[in-house]
């Protein structure tokens, strides 16, 4: 079908091409929408190929068998269904039926359906393990067949994209990828939880599931950096569904921003040697100043008229009549608190008419358009715009020394949000249109936002959302924070805590926790050799232990290794150095693929990403000693799977275990 398809299409273009100019016009239009329409078939076909092509190397995953009134029923679970005849051989890993295999053990069982729960047996609990077509093995399900599935699974080698989990995934993390409750769904959990796994199969279950208000263009996924986005780029067309938009936080801002202000790139708190910088970021990303923004914008949007106003009217003349001050105010006061612009279009509004009804027409030829009015009405606002609307606040809450005078339009990283919910004031939320076709968005590493970022996020975005991230692996400076503090700025958030850790080692995974105890966290267990922590006496002999680790790391023919220092400028610094010695690619805001083979990065971009085996440089006592560090070196040693090594040179960190 997809074959015939793409040549039908072939042929009808070749018609149009040669025909051009000949067709009359009903005809050219007619062939022009046939061929759109046969575009979209064809791409449907190819997808269906695509899918059917996958199944083929591996049909399905599980088995489960459903006795039900003494009739039992068989089922087969795999990534996609798979109908033959009007018989389903094959159920979606998201289809109800399915949650027999993620929640439920033998014996009394239920799933829901449309016409209300099935209760029964589960008589059988299969997992099976099929590669390019071959069984390669199956075993009936107890809780040492579950685990040795995971193991399996977690022991593999890393890769340089994230894979989907569909065959192992757990029952608390089944929990989450299924809730469909509307709002926001805040999930906390531990490095290595799985987070942002969940998350992308959650898409695919909610794009399964919500067919009618969810497709590919209207979920969107916000993430800390281009290489994280390319990182997690597979996991989707995988299960079969297409790539969602994703945006970096900053590539969100500049689109947001575009024709307001250009965004200057983040800068990490780490690499930070301007501590006037440093603290006008401190001072921005605190949560009182993101309640006495959104307080004092709420203000401004809300004003009665009786107190003081953004809108300073005079009286003005509309074509042969006269819109009186006093009436201008009144009337922007009577909108409150719809925003700015669409507010002076509806007083431009009122006045034509009031000038129409009171001259009857006669001075038609000199009435302005609805258009100019509104521009006449912006120059009476104290701020016309929304930076100047941002300044006048910093300065009405004697902070102006908090926005540095601006270059070509160029603004500070930490003024992008703050600016953002000034121009929502001025605009609302139907003036992004970029975010208004987002009706669920996803935000991984939450815990990096800033209050102000959140806020900003919560109004642009009203849809649903499903933010997920991790308060211990804070890396720009901040400490302390807790997901209940990131759920107040949602309406509507109900927040969920992963403990189970799986991504490391559990000699791994202890050495963590003894950076940073986390309290409930648990660990896989899944063992491998105890991290190696060595002291080093100088750069050379860091270089030489550097190479000996990425020797055994090659010896193993394991795919990644990540090479971690505490800041970007760092990493570039030894990303020089060490490729004198051998193949090295530096990991820095611009890389747009992960790489296989050695990768030098600072935590900052690491964060998300895991490999085979990490090597963390410095790890001494001057570079890991506040707890903001104490953070970092955490987040560091979490990206591990299989091995990790510690180099420090003089004395190690104080967090670090004697
Ligand atoms: N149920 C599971 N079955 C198999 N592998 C799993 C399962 N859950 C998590 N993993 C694996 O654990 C690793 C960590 O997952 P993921 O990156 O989603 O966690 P995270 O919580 O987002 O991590 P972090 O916050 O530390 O970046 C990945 O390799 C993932 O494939």
């Amino acid at each position: 079908m997809a074959q015939r398809a793409a040549d039908s299409h072939r042929e009808a273009g070749a018609y149009l091409a040669s025909a051009r100019g000949e067709p009359s016009p009903e005809e050219a239009h007619l062939s022009a929408y046939e061929l759109n329409r046969m575009d979209q078939q064809a791409a449907s076909a190819a997808l269906a190929r695509q899918r059917l092509h996958r199944l083929l190397g591996n049909p399905y995953f599980a088995r489960v068998d459903f006795c039900e009134n003494g009739s039992t029923s068989q089922t087969y679970i795999g990534r996609s269904a798979f109908t033959w005849e009007n018989r389903s051989l094959i159920s979606d890993w998201r289809s109800p039926v399915a949650a027999l295999f993620y929640d439920f053990e033998p014996g009394p069982a239920s799933f829901a359906t449309p016409s209300g729960s099935r209760e029964g047996q589960l008589t059988l609990k299969r997992q099976i393990s099929i590669e390019r077509g071959q069984l390669v093995w199956a075993a009936d399900s107890s809780s040492s067949v579950r685990d040795e599935v995971l193991a399996r699974a977690l022991s593999r080698t890393s890769d340089t994209r994230m894979h989907d989990i569909v065959n192992s995934i757990q029952q608390e993390q089944n929990v989450i990828i299924r809730d469909e409750r509307p709002g926001t769904l805040v999930i906390q959990g531990v490095a290595g939880s799985g987070k942002t796994s969940i998350a992308l199969h959650r898409i695919a279950y909610l794009l399964y599931q919500q067919k009618d208000r969810l497709n590919a263009q209207s979920v969107a996924i916000l993430s800390p950096s281009s290489v994280f986005s390319d990182y997690i780029s597979g996991v989707l067309p995988e299960l079969g569904e297409e790539p969602v938009r994703q945006w970096s936080v900053h590539g969100l801002a500049q689109v947001l921003l575009e024709g307001m202000a250009k965004v200057q790139p983040p800068r990490s708190f780490a690499d930070e040697a301007d501590p006037a910088r440093a603290r006008r970021a401190a001072a921005k990303g605190t949560e009182a100043f993101a309640r006495q923004l959104t307080q004092w914008l709420e203000a401004q949007l809300g004003a009665s008229g009786d107190g003081p106003s953004l809108f300073e009217p005079r009286d003005l003349a509309v074509g042969g009549s006269t819109a009186s001050a006093d009436w201008l105010a009144q009337r922007f006061a009577a909108y409150a608190p719809v925003p700015f612009e669409e507010r002076l279009h509806l007083v431009a509004g009122d006045a034509l008419a009031l000038a129409q009804g009171a001259t009857f027409g006669r001075y038609a030829h000199v009435m302005p358009t609805r258009k100019e009015l509104k521009g006449r009405l912006l120059r009476m606002m104290r701020a016309k715009n929304p930076l100047a609307l941002y300044r006048r606040f910093l300065a009405e809450t004697g902070q102006s020394k908090l926005l540095r005078a601006s270059q070509k339009g160029m603004v500070e990283w930490e003024d992008a949000f703050p600016l953002l919910l000034c121009a929502l004031a001025f605009r609302g939320a139907d003036g992004f249109p970029a975010a208004a076709q987002v009706r669920h968005l996803v935000v991984d590493e939450m815990q990096d936002l800033t209050p102000v970022q959140h806020e900003a996020l919560a109004r642009l975005f009203p849809g649903s959302k499903t933010l997920l991230g991790d308060v211990n692996q804070l890396v720009d400076g901040r400490t302390g924070q807790v997901p209940e503090a990131v759920a107040a700025h949602y309406p509507d958030a109900r927040t969920m805590r992963l403990m189970r850790s799986y991504r490391s080692t559990w000699e791994i995974a202890h050495l963590a926790q003894q950076v940073l105890p986390v309290a409930g966290l648990q660990a896989v267990e899944r063992h491998g050799d105890a991290p190696l922590i060595r002291r080093c006496r100088d750069t050379s002999g860091t270089l030489a232990a550097v190479a000996e680790a990425v020797a055994a790391w090659q010896k193993d023919g394991r795919r990644t290794l990540g090479i971690i220092c505490k800041s970007d400028l760092l990493a570039a610094r030894y990303g020089e150095l060490l490729a004198h010695d051998f193949p090295v690619t530096l990991i820095t805001d611009r890389t747009e693929t992960f790489p296989a083979g050695v990768a030098v990065t600072s935590v900052r971009l690491a964060k998300g990403l895991e490999f085979d085996e990490a090597v963390l440089l410095d790890a001494d006592c001057q570079q890991y000693a506040t707890e903001a560090d104490r953070h970092l070196l955490y987040t560091a040693i979490t990206r591990a799977m299989h091995r990790l090594t510690v180099l420090y040179r003089h004395e190690p960190s104080p967090f670090l275990p004697q």
